[in-house]
């Protein structure tokens, strides 16, 4: 494993093959480039984008170091008429209303203008924060996602969801706006804590569980060397993730009623409620949460028919198997997930309708479906039981 601040220089990494997966918007399409090296690389990925402009990276504070350095030699050695970076702290806890308008006012005390160029350099919460940002200072400043955790590379730096989280529940304020690139460098995940690419993991075999039951099957196989480090491993979860989720939001930009787009959300109905809960502390990750949400999510298509048992049960067990965390009580055995407490949360999620709860359940492993006709009752029992387990 290489720490942040070993002093080696990403610059000197070669520049391995490069994939590039598009995401198909017709005026507002977009590549995302998925290789080794290429945050060095940044001059020449982004040289057409960058074309004399102001750039202002918006940094997770924790990359303050060989990471942040090397982009930041990168960007100085581009075209950009000059490059400013502001950080902000790191976690969930910065994902915030005061972390909000602290970017907003110390990018307009730079003099931006309607060229400036956002570049959100992190994980989700940086990715989510600068898309805000950016989707709203000016009313709308093109920006870049380049991210840095297993996370933002498989899923959040990819579809144009921008926002933070507010006393009521996570991403309740915020806009969609397309980055104008998604430039992933692989090597960056190498002083990532095994802890959130594990949480990262989670979405990755998200797709699977939602969509192509091959994938679950090939991660069934490689999950642990996806987590270990092993190159091509790491390199085909990130690439067949982004594909994924580029046909998705490619088919269902705004998650329409009715669209595919809300299936990426399978997991998140019982996970943003367990996230809500727990208070954005660091206690309970993003991923986390969604890997107890998705075999939640599966228990209760089982309960209702929908999903057979052994689906359900390979869904835990592949989840187990990698080291993450599947049940409510493992996640902290002091607290008390009560069904009530969860079930208010769960009517603030987004997909809610009228107030009923919508939910994306499984029919079977790689099927899924979202669900509006869902009796409460059958996720209370659900949730009761689970407790009294
Ligand atoms: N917009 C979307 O579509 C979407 C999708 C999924 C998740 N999300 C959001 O993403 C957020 C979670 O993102 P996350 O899991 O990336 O968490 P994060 O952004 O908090 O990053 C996790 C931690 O890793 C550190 N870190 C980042 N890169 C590193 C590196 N290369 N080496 C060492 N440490 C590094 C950070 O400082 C932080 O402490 C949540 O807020 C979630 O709601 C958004
Ligand atoms: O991109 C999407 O669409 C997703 O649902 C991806 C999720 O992994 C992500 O956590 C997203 O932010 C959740 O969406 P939200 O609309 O419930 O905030
Ligand atoms: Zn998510």
């Amino acid at each position: 494993m290489t720490s942040l601040n070993d002093g080696r220089h990403m610059n000197d990494i070669a520049v391995g093959d490069i994939e590039t997966v598009a995401v198909d918007l017709a005026d507002r399409r977009y590549d995302i480039r998925v290789g080794a090296g290429l945050i060095g690389a940044a001059d020449r990925e982004l040289a057409d984008l960058i074309d004399g402009r102001h750039l202002v990276v918006i940094a997770d504070e924790g990359l303050v170091g060989a990471p942040l350095g090397a982009l930041d030699a990168a960007l100085k050695a581009s075209t950009a008429r000059r490059v400013d970076t502001l950080t902000t702290p790191a976690g969930e806890s910065g994902k915030t209303f005061v972390q909000y308008q602290d970017l907003c006012e110390r990018a307009l005390a730079l003099g931006i203008d309607r060229r400036t160029l956002i570049v959100a350099f992190g994980g989700g919460v940086v990715g989510d924060l600068a898309g805000f940002v950016a989707a709203s200072l000016l009313r709308g400043l093109d920006f870049i996602q380049i991210p840095t955790t297993l996370l933002a590379q498989v899923d959040s730096s990819v579809g144009g969801k921008t926002g933070i989280n507010t006393r009521h529940g996570k991403n309740l304020v915020g806009a969609f706006h397309q980055p104008r690139r998604v430039l992933i460098d692989t090597t960056v995940l190498d002083s990532l804590p095994e802890r959130e690419l594990l949480a990262g993991y989670a979405e990755v075999a998200k797709y699977g569980a939602l969509g192509d039951r091959g994938f679950f099957e090939w991660l069934e196989q490689h999950g642990k060397a996806v987590i270990a480090g092993d190159p091509d491993a790491r390199r085909h979860a990130i690439v067949a993730s982004c594909r994924a989720k580029a046909e998705v939001v490619a088919g269902d930009e705004r998650e329409q009623a009715g669209g595919r787009r809300a299936l990426l959300n399978l997991g998140h109905t019982f996970g943003h409620a367990l996230e809500a809960m727990a208070g954005y502390d660091g206690s309970l990750l993003h991923g986390e949460a969604v890997a107890v949400g998705m075999v939640l999510a599966a228990r209760l298509s089982v309960r209702i028919g929908a999903c057979s048992g052994q689906d359900a049960e390979r869904l835990t067990r592949h989840l187990d198997a990698v080291g993450l965390r599947t049940e409510l009580d493992a996640l902290d055995p002091t607290r008390s997930w009560t069904a009530d407490a969860l079930l208010a949360h769960m009517t603030k999620d987004k997909k809610a309708r009228d107030g009923r709860i919508v939910f994306v359940l499984l029919d079977a492993l790689g099927e899924a479906r979202v669900r509006d006709d869902i009796d409460p009752a059958q996720a209370r029992a659900l949730l009761t039981r689970q407790q009294a387990a």
